[in-house]
């Protein structure tokens, strides 16, 4: 009876192993080379606002994503930055499917993933995971090492047959750079800069080839935050992942990132590769988000013209007509008023050629550059 039941579960989870390989040969053929491993087109999320107790009614929305596009490359970093409540949390879990978008499509490898269900969202899932901001909060605190990194493979155990994953996980750990024998260990044993390699070694378990990192160093002393932005980097080469890497600090997301999409109220406002971003913004709200990060060079820092952003982030239940971002910019006119800018290369760029610095996609009616004082990146 017993020799049944295994028999059967180890068809089983062959029968699934199987399936998971025919689903990624599938995603494969349809997968041209050079193509984007990930194509986000006109996100939308907007969350229902309420009011009422007993027979609630829809008052409103949070307009949270409010039409994001952006392509991901296999082996790229597209850094994604933006103040406090500007959506990019909200863009990855519609990313990893832990929320539904209301409008918009994602392709995986050329392939409409955007509303899946059952054996195909798995699959999905498998390959793009999630590494959370805080490690102090996210890992659950009465579960050991072992079994926060190897929790992955109850949900997929055709990855990992269970008499294989104490030396799975113990690989990972390694992989991470820690040590493999405090897999019975808790989170609290562990530094911030530890807990987050542990975070990392559970999103790489299941192989993924597209990590979203939301706000991944953001908790950490800055010497940590090098560290494992470091080890991110080792990783991406050992194993050719893509990342999204979230931050609110522009300084951070420097080194890693090959090309940067800054975020303002749900809406990508310029987007370019680190170059573009970071030497030749076009955009008033980068720049002005470049003016404020700190410069170690004294010299610098003195000449340094700070943009001091008047007001608040408008709330995105009620987002400003035409540009959002007009009613704390000092180039606004009546045109941003009426009428919304497209995220594209601006009319006054159009003579350049797309290798030159200023062609780049900027939402603003007015784009121009602006002598910035360059912050460095993070980096070990
Ligand atoms: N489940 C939800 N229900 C209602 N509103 C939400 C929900 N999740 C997010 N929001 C709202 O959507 C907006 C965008 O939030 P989001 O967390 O994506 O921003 P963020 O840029 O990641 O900010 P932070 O860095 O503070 O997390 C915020 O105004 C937030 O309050």
């Amino acid at each position: 009876m017993h020799a049944d039941h295994s028999g059967r579960r180890e068809a089983r989870e062959e029968g699934q192993a199987a399936e998971h390989l025919m689903a990624r040969a599938h995603a494969e053929t349809s997968y041209a080379a050079g193509e984007p491993i990930l194509q986000v087109r006109d996100l939308v999320k907007h969350f229902p606002l309420t009011q009422g107790i007993v027979f609630k009614r829809q008052v409103g929305a949070v307009k949270a994503v409010d039409g994001v596009s952006f392509d991901l490359h296999r082996g790229e970093t597209l850094g994604l930055v933006g103040e406090s409540g500007c959506g990019k949390s909200t863009v990855a879990k519609l990313i990893t499917h832990l929320e539904e978008p209301t409008a918009g499509t994602l392709r995986y490898k050329g392939e409409d993933i955007t509303r899946l269900s059952g054996r195909a969202l798995k699959a999905v899932r498998r390959n793009i995971q999630m590494v959370f901001q805080d490690p102090y909060t996210s890992l659950n605190p009465r579960m050991t090492v072992g079994d926060i990194v190897g929790e992955p493979f109850d949900i997929h155990p055709d990855v990992a047959p269970k008499g294989d994953r104490r030396r799975r996980v113990q690989e990972l750990l390694d992989v991470v750079g820690l040590n493999p024998e405090y897999i019975n260990r808790y989170p609290h044993q562990f530094s911030g800069g530890q807990r987050q390699r542990i975070g990392i070694a559970r999103g790489l378990a299941l192989r993924p080839e597209i990590i979203v990192a939301d706000e991944p160093v953001s908790a950490l002393d800055v010497s940590v935050q090098a560290q494992v932005i470091n080890l991110m980097e080792r990783l991406q080469d050992e194993f050719e992942l893509s990342y999204v890497f979230i931050a609110h600090d522009l300084s951070v997301v420097r080194h890693i990132s090959d090309r940067v999409g800054v975020m303002y109220l749900g809406k990508i406002v310029e987007i370019g590769s680190e170059e573009q971003i970071y030497e030749h913004p076009t955009h008033p709200y980068t720049q002005a988000l470049l003016s404020a990060v700190p410069v170690p060079d004294p010299e610098a820092e003195q000449e340094r013209e700070r943009i001091v952003l008047e007001g608040d982030v408008p709330s995105p239940a009620n987002p400003p007509s035409g540009c959002h971002f007009r009613t704390r910019c000092w180039k606004a006119q009546h045109r941003c008023v009426v009428e919304e800018p497209l995220l594209a290369v601006p009319e006054n760029f159009a003579d350049s050629r797309p290798g030159e610095a200023v062609h780049h996609p900027s939402a603003c009616h007015f784009a121009a550059e602006r002598a910035a004082v360059v912050p460095p990146g993070v980096s070990g």
